[in-house]
């Protein structure tokens, strides 16, 4: 695994950041970064859900994967991890604006373009496994599919 995403529920609200720098910059998404080495991919989870939006995750639980295939030559594997349980408030950082949305007013047209494909399973309480395709290092969204496990 390369990246962690968190997807961090309270009742109705996911939390989101608007990430103000780095891959995605201008874009709604979820805490998440790279994994470091010796790192699992919980840890990375709830590390960087710390770094970007100050709250504390207690349990992070993996409900699968994402497969990026970019350029049609580069693999880069997104761990997903659910947070049901944190501590702490939400406060901006350098490298995002963090915010809790309501789950039916997620901003998907202003995400990357394969998270309206998968973030409705994962909402649904579905594990998953997906695969998606893009090209110019990231640009343009190709396609995919992702299945249930
Ligand atoms: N929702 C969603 N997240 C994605 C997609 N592609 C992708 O890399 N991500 C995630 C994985 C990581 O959590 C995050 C990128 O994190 P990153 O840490 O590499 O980006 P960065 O440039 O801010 O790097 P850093 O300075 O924090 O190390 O975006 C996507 O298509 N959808």
């Amino acid at each position: 695994m390369d990246t962690c995403i968190s997807i961090v529920l309270d009742s109705n609200k996911i939390l989101m950041i608007y990430k103000k720098r780095g891959l995605g910059k201008g874009l709604y998404n979820f805490p998440g970064g790279k994994i470091k080495s010796n790192e699992k991919g919980e840890e990375c989870a709830i590390r960087e859900l710390k770094e970007e939006t100050g709250l504390i995750g207690e349990v992070a639980e993996y409900i699968g994967k994402i497969t990026f295939i970019i350029n049609d030559n580069r693999i880069e594997e997104m761990g997903i991890y659910l947070i049901k349980k944190f501590k702490g408030n939400i406060i901006e950082t350098d490298e995002a604006i963090p915010m809790w949305i309501n789950v039916n007013e997620i901003p998907y047209d202003k995400m990357w373009e394969d998270d309206k494909e998968w973030v409705p399973l994962v909402l649904a309480g579905y594990k998953i496994e997906c695969k998606f395709y893009f090209s110019n290092n990231w640009e343009k969204f190709i396609g995919g599919s992702c299945k249930v496990i």
